[in-house]
């Protein structure tokens, strides 16, 4: 009766069926396979054009895909707490996860790392990665069929390291084991989060992955930390130098972990090593799996439609007309943004397949949702995905791709949160602009270099149920050198 009493603000609310006692909803996703999961978790969505009750066992989800709800609930002061979900990832005290009171001292004191300023320097780091990507696909032989995920990984960490901490993992001592734990630390929580019976923490203690992730993550954590304690070393007997030497202290590092200590010592407020290392591990995980995702899934895209890849082509040469197209130099935030077309390219890629396609809120106080009030300690889901393709917003042709749909004209007067691939509101993505460029200068590589082919059909994307959009199948591409 209790239950019923805690819920019944939600009463007038629809709510997904069959709902059983203890379990909820949990027979909807029991034994389906991870495309059938994503399509049911779809089918939930669509089942109510505002919001819709889910019960994750005994406890209430409320799911929204709606662009007003979905403004009300991001923008609300009240709701930018992180449900048990984000637990499982780890470094609670990273920006991504951390709990609201933890959270918001460190976002402002964090947000000047992603800052425009910085972004020159990512850039250079960035190009220098992509080209190593285009040297290793070079190798394939020619016209070779590949998962260009497997090659996008690699080089979203290559990059993540490189702008992160600095150092460029393919010469690091040891490194097959450390890529290994950094990808176990990113994959075993995302695994937890999307399998129900594996949250009690007393089933996930007896299964293999929580001895692999306790592992992983004693490897990452001892790698970090020698590496903060390297890196403050270095920081200390530079700043006297800087501080004398103003050429030195505009050249100086734009990576991450030289911005943690610069802004600790500015600030007068020293992160301790605890936190470098959780934002390192966090910041890492919001970078990878994000942009290799988005930029496999551009490549399909690329391969679907030859118009669309013959003017990106005719754009990214007329822009960026150097002998040696290949120079990293020749790549500068300026020149990207005068790609006007690779820029509506990336979005309508992120509008349909936004590597983020579901996130999840909980509100701290009694919070008013479509005229209810809601009592604090509940969670919502939002649906990024099913946003991104309402008919409503995007007309009957919403599951086409079409890039168009961002020039200025198509873009007048559409919802303002009609598309949220970063998120909105202050928990948004804080490494967006990194996001962007990133995905923008590995498709300048590989647009430059290579003709992209596919036997896959549009129409048979699936994607699985996961943290991140994965595709249920390899992203396979056939790879043929323009030169
Ligand atoms: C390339 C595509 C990217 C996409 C589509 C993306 C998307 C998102 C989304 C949707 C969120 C909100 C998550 C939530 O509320 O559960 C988020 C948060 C976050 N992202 Fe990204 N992201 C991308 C790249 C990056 C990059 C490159 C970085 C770092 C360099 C980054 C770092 C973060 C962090 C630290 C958060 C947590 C912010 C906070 O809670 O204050 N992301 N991202």
């Amino acid at each position: 009766r209790n239950h019923r009493r805690k819920y019944s603000f939600a009463k007038l609310w629809p709510e997904m069926e069959p709902v059983y006692p203890l379990i909820g909803n949990g027979t909807i996703m029991l034994g389906k396979s991870d495309p059938d999961r994503f399509d049911m978790l779809l089918e939930v969505f669509s089942r109510s054009d505002r919001l819709i009750k889910l019960w994750a066992g005994p406890k209430l989800v409320l799911c929204t895909s709606h662009p007003d709800l979905i403004r009300q609930l991001l923008n609300n002061e009240h709701c930018l707490e992180k449900p048990f979900l984000y637990d499982f990832v780890g470094y609670y005290r990273g920006l991504f996860a951390a709990k609201y009171h933890l959270w918001h001292g460190l976002r402002k004191r964090i947000n000047p790392a992603f800052g425009f300023r910085t972004l020159p320097q990512y850039t250079r780091i960035y190009a220098k990665c992509a080209q190593r990507m285009v040297q290793s696909l070079a190798e394939c032989p020619n016209g070779a069929t590949v998962n260009i995920l497997d090659y996008a990984a690699v080089c979203t960490l290559d990059m993540s390291c490189a702008a992160t901490l600095g150092i460029d993992v393919y010469e690091t001592e040891g490194k097959d084991e450390i890529i290994r734990c950094l990808d176990a630390t990113f994959d075993i929580p995302a695994k937890r989060m999307s399998n129900i019976f594996l949250h009690p923490d007393f089933v996930y203690r007896l299964t293999k992955y929580h001895a692999e992730e306790k592992q992983a993550r004693k490897t990452v954590c001892d790698f970090f930390i020698k590496l903060i304690l390297k890196k403050r070393a270095e920081f200390l007997s530079q700043r006297s130098e800087m501080k004398e030497n103003r050429a030195a202290e505009e050249n100086k590092s734009a990576t991450f972990i030289d911005q943690l200590l610069d802004l600790e010592t500015s600030s007068g407020d020293e992160f301790s090593q605890a936190e470098i290392n959780d934002n390192i591990g966090a910041v890492m995980s919001g970078a990878n799996d994000t942009g290799s995702l988005l930029v496999s899934h551009a490549c399909l895209f690329l391969a679907f439609h030859k118009d669309i890849q013959d003017k990106l082509y005719q754009e990214i040469v007329s822009a960026l007309p150097s002998t040696n197209s290949n120079d990293p130099d020749i790549i500068s935030p300026e020149s990207i943004a005068e790609l006007t077309y690779l820029d509506r390219f990336v979005k309508e890629c992120l509008r349909l397949t936004p590597s983020g396609p579901l996130i999840a809120r909980e509100n701290m106080a009694e919070i008013t949702v479509d005229g209810v009030r809601v009592p604090p300690g509940n969670v919502f889901l939002i649906g990024l995905y099913p946003l991104h393709r309402r008919k409503d917003i995007w007309g009957s042709d919403a599951d086409q791709f079409d890039p168009d749909r961002f020039t200025d004209e198509r873009s007048a007067g559409r919802h303002p949160y009609a598309y949220l691939p970063f998120s909105a509101g202050r928990r948004n993505c804080i490494g967006w602009r990194q996001g962007m460029i990133l995905t923008k200068i590995i498709l300048i590589y590989l647009i430059r270099n290579f003709h992209f082919n596919t036997k896959i059909k549009p129409e048979e994307l699936r994607y699985k149920f996961d943290m991140t959009l994965k595709l249920a199948f390899p992203h396979h591409v056939q790879v043929t050198k323009r030169f």
